[in-house]
Order: C-alpha cells, then sequence, then structure tokens
C-alpha cells in the first residue's frame, strides 16, 4: 500500500508542456496556490520532441540548401556542404538544452509553483494521485498533450519505425527516409532530411498539407519536389515489411500493388490524446475515443472543477494555441469570467522553405461559409525587398468576405513573421481599408499584404462616379 503525502491546494495543473506550464506560471503570478505535475520532461513536447527540435533541424537544413543553390545568385560560388549528421544533432540538442532551464523545475518552483515529477491519475472528482502524493485542488487543469497515434498497418509493429519522439536521437543521416503522413511533420522532416543529404519520399494516404488552401499547399509541394523530394499522393500504404536499414511499404494491393523501400521509415500520421492512463472515469470526467467532453470554455461537461487545455482538448495541436488556452481558463479559475475558445484566430504555420502561414478561412471555405467572396494576391515577385534578395517564389492570397479580411495565406520567405499582423486584422473582423492606411517601414516583405488590401479597392480608382467626383472637386481649385 502507498503512504501518500496530501496537499490541499488551489489549482492542480497536470502535464508540463506548453499549455501546463503557461497555466501555472500564470497562477503562480498571482499568487494562488498551485501544484504542476509531470510525469516526463518539463517543457513536454514542444521542447523536447516537437517545435524546437524540428525548427532547430529546419535551420541547419536551410543552411546547407543555401550553400548549395543560394550563393551563386549573388556571384558567389555555390558549394556543396560538409554535413556533419552528430554535430547537426548536437546543434538540435543544444537547442533544446539552452531553452530547458526557461520550462525548468528549479525556475518553476522559484515562482511558488509546487512541482511534482509522476504520473497523475484521478481517485475521485477533486482527488489527483501522483507518485507519493495525494493532491486535492479547487480547480484541475488537465494539459496531458498528445503522442504520435501509429496506424494499424499490416507488419508495421514489426519494423524499426521512428515517429517525432525518437527521430531527433538518430546518429545516422537516414540514407533513404520513408515518411508516412503528408502533414505538418511529414513535410517539414522531409524537406530537413532531403536538404541534410537523405532520400525522401512521402507516402500520403490522402492529400498532402490538406488543412491548407490548395492553391498555397500546391506551390509549397512544388517547392518540396524541387527540392528532391517524392511525395506520392492518395498513397494508401497496405502493408510494411522488412527490418532496420532496409523497410518497403506497399501502397495498394493486388496487381495495382507497387513497392517502395527505404533505409529508415517515419511515422508522422496525426495524434492520440494523452488520457487514457488518467482514470477519468474515477473524476467522473465524460470522455470518448476524441478525448474529453469539454464545453465552448474548456471545461469538463460533467465535472465543473476540471479544464483541458492544448492538445488534450482537441481543438488545433499548436503551442500558441495551448498558450491561448491557458489563457482563457485563467479567467474562470480566478476570476470566475467564463471564457470561450475561438477556433477561428488560431494561425498554422508549415515551417517549409519557403514556409506556408495560414489564418482564417482557406478560399474553399470562405466559399462555403459565404457564397460571395473576392480574392486578392500580391506576388513577392513585385516586391523590392524580396527582389534584392532574389527570394521572390510566392504570394499573399487574401480571402474577403462581406467586405472583411477573413483569411490570409502567405506562401514565401517570411511567411512566418508576416503573418502576425494578418492574425490581429481576422481576430479583429477588420477590412481591406483598415490596412491600406497604416505605413509598414520600407523596403520589407511586410509591404505585401498592404498592397493585396489597396489593390482591394483598385477598381474604385476606375469607377466613372468617382471620377465625376473628382472632377467636380478640381473646380475648387
Ligand atoms: C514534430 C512536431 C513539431 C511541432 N511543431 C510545432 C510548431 O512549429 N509550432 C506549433 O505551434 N506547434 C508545433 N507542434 C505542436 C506542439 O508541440 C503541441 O501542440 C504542443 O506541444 C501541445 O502542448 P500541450 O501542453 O498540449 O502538450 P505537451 O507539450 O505534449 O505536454 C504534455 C505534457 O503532459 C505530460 N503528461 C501526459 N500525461 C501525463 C500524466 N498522466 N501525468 C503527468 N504528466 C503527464 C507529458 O509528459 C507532457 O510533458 C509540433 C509537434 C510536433 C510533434
Ligand atoms: N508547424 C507546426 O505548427 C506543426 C508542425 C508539426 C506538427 N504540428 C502539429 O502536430 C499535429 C500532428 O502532425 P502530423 O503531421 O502528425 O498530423 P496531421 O494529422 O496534421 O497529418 C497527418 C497526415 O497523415 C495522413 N495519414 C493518416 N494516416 C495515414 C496512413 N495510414 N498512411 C499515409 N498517410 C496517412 C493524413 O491524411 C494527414 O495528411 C498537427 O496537427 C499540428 O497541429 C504543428
Amino acid at each position: 500500500m502507498t503512504e501518500y503525502t496530501l496537499i490541499e491546494t488551489d489549482i492542480c495543473v497536470i502535464g508540463a508542456g506548453s499549455g501546463g506550464l503557461s497555466v501555472a506560471a500564470a497562477a503562480a503570478a498571482f499568487g494562488v496556490p498551485t501544484v504542476l505535475i509531470e510525469r516526463g520532461e518539463m517543457g513536454g513536447d514542444c521542447l523536447n520532441v516537437g517545435c524546437v527540435p524540428s525548427k532547430a533541424l529546419i535551420a541547419a537544413a536551410r543552411t546547407a540548401h543555401e550553400m548549395r543553390h543560394g550563393a551563386a545568385r549573388f556571384g558567389i560560388a555555390n558549394v556543396e556542404p560538409q554535413i556533419d549528421f552528430p554535430a547537426v544533432m548536437a546543434h538540435v540538442k543544444g537547442v533544446i538544452a539552452s531553452i530547458a532551464p526557461h520550462d525548468g523545475v528549479p525556475r518553476y518552483t522559484a515562482m511558488g509553483v509546487k512541482v511534482i515529477k509522476a504520473d497523475a491519475r484521478f481517485a475521485d472528482a477533486d482527488t489527483v494521485e501522483a507518485g507519493t502524493h495525494r493532491i486535492k485542488a479547487r480547480r484541475f487543469v488537465i494539459a496531458t498533450g498528445s503522442r504520435p497515434a501509429v496506424p494499424p498497418i499490416d507488419g508495421l509493429e514489426g519494423v524499426p519505425y521512428l515517429t517525432n519522439e525518437t527521430l531527433f536521437d538518430l546518429t545516422e543521416l537516414p540514407d533513404h527516409l520513408l515518411v508516412l503522413g503528408g502533414g505538418p511533420i511529414g513535410i517539414e522532416m522531409a524537406q530537413a532530411f532531403r536538404r541534410l543529404g537523405s532520400r525522401v519520399s512521402v507516402l500520403e494516404a490522402s492529400q498532402a498539407m490538406g488543412a491548407a488552401d490548395r492553391e498555397m499547399a500546391e506551390l509549397a509541394l512544388a517547392s518540396l519536389r524541387a527540392d528532391g523530394v517524392d511525395i506520392f499522393e492518395g498513397a494508401a500504404v497496405s502493408s510494411v515489411s522488412g527490418a532496420g536499414g532496409n523497410i518497403t511499404v506497399t501502397i495498394g494491393e493486388g496487381e495495382d500493388a507497387r513497392r517502395i523501400t527505404g533505409s529508415h521509415l517515419l511515422v508522422a500520421t496525426g495524434r492520440k490524446l494523452n488520457t487514457d492512463t488518467l482514470a477519468l472515469d474515477a473524476a467522473n470526467i465524460a470522455h470518448d475515443k476524441k478525448g474529453i467532453e469539454i464545453d465552448s470554455g474548456l471545461r469538463s461537461t460533467t465535472n465543473k472543477r476540471v479544464y483541458a487545455v492544448g492538445d488534450v482538448s482537441g481543438g488545433p495541436a499548436f503551442t500558441h494555441t495551448a498558450g491561448y488556452q491557458a489563457g482563457l481558463v485563467m479567467r474562470p479559475l480566478l476570476f470566475r469570467i467564463p471564457a470561450k475558445m475561438d477556433a477561428s484566430i488560431q494561425p498554422a504555420v508549415t515551417y517549409c522553405d519557403p514556409p506556408l502561414a495560414q489564418i482564417g478561412l482557406t478560399e474553399k471555405q470562405a466559399r462555403e461559409k459565404h457564397g460571395k467572396i473576392d480574392i486578392r494576391r500580391f506576388a513577392l515577385a513585385e516586391n523590392d525587398r524580396a527582389r534584392a534578395e532574389r527570394k521572390t517564389e510566392g504570394h499573399v492570397k487574401m480571402v474577403i468576405a462581406g467586405g472583411k479580411i477573413v483569411g490570409v495565406h502567405i506562401f514565401g520567405d517570411a511567411a512566418d513573421e508576416m503573418i502576425g499582423l494578418w492574425c490581429l486584422a481576422v481576430q479583429k473582423g477588420m477590412k481591406p481599408s483598415d490596412v491600406t492606411g497604416y505605413v509598414p517601414p520600407y523596403p520589407t516583405r511586410g509591404e505585401i499584404g498592404k498592397r493585396a488590401a489597396t489593390d482591394y479597392y483598385s477598381a474604385m480608382a476606375r469607377r466613372p462616379a468617382v471620377r465625376r467626383i473628382i472632377a467636380f472637386l478640381r473646380r475648387f481649385g
């Protein structure tokens, strides 16, 4: 029998990833007694096996690409980079290590948070057990994240496949990386490994980058193909066989079946929510295969003490969404003010190079929702800064409905940085006229958004009625 130490607290947070850390830090900042429970690494997926290592690897791969192809346009010779893969991975680990103290136990303890390193599970409606602790709390925030969902493909369990949890521990560059899934993980990692020297084949059951605006996704996929990534869409993998270094995937069945053999296999086919070991039934927290049943304020529909934030809430699976949700639940947790999640204001960026960034509705979604819409585009090829730096690939696409900006999609260098302004525009329901008057610095790529918005009104300049008014006003000197 476990001898438990009882802790009574105000807020108990389960999971110290992007969502849980933000809740704990905010609660501590208001001086509210808070317990934070983490069974693995502080920082969760984003820091250890997600955003941070993937972006660090992408940065190395981009440098290799620039050395190979990026210099000659300036009159400087391109060179074939010498890639020391273990050193690249040491860089990735170094970046994680540099950020880790920010999410670490000492920093949170110093903030006043009681951190418990153990696996948490509910004992009853207001008690959680973690290691040798029993924690009774007024409110619980479940922030347990997600893990790779591995599809039930014949033979897959018998081969040594990689996921995002093991990919960044590779010590040798894969000779030929097979990537199952053309979502953000698959696409980002496919391009990075290709640029570091692997042959890469992406096998996507449906449409690669399926959540993006189609026109923009096609541009991004074309740029991956130009890098030499093989992308197979509509590729339903029926079986996997082989062993480490020699793995064969079979696409389709019967006489039409096609086989591709690679050295390594990365499974990036979506996520499974981490709820199965929480003993949710013991706390009367309704849940199903899709996760915890929560209302629009992220609160359990059956146990009002409990909230869910981050991936486990079943909403968009992004670190910025986890942070947004953490901010949202602080209102009811601390001030008893109701909060409402708005999934429509969550941006999505695929950090391929150039990146693809989006906020709001795709063209298809906008047509379905609003019927009549306007589309405005402005090409980076028309932008002076992009010309000066000879990075003119891509454009901004603005989706306007009912006179308001309802979606913005940018493919091109620095799209990930440029999208910020448009997140605000969509969130605030701005009209194109709201952004035609602001002054972006010249020469920056940021000017393209304003140019697309200005273009919306260019038809007005050609209207006879407008010209007649101008002519009339000229008479007054
Ligand atoms: C390869 C990859 C790249 C990504 N890139 C980006 C990106 O560029 N931008 C972006 O916005 N998002 C990105 N994401 C998504 C992002 O990582 C997640 O959305 C984010 O980490 C979710 O935060 P979270 O707090 O919900 O979960 P997590 O960060 O996963 O944290 C959950 C924590 O809960 C702990 N836990 C689980 N169960 C228990 C339990 N029973 N008891 C105690 N502790 C428990 C886990 O150990 C974990 O530490 C990426 C994801 C992956 C996999
Ligand atoms: N840049 C970012 O913000 C970023 C980067 C990586 C991951 N993430 C987050 O992590 C989540 C998970 O990423 P992901 O790429 O694993 O998932 P995903 O669900 O976004 O994409 C998975 C892809 O795999 C395909 N697929 C599913 N089963 C398959 C099968 N059996 N064979 C072949 N293809 C199959 C799907 O059609 C889909 O296109 C994302 O939803 C995203 O929110 C974000």
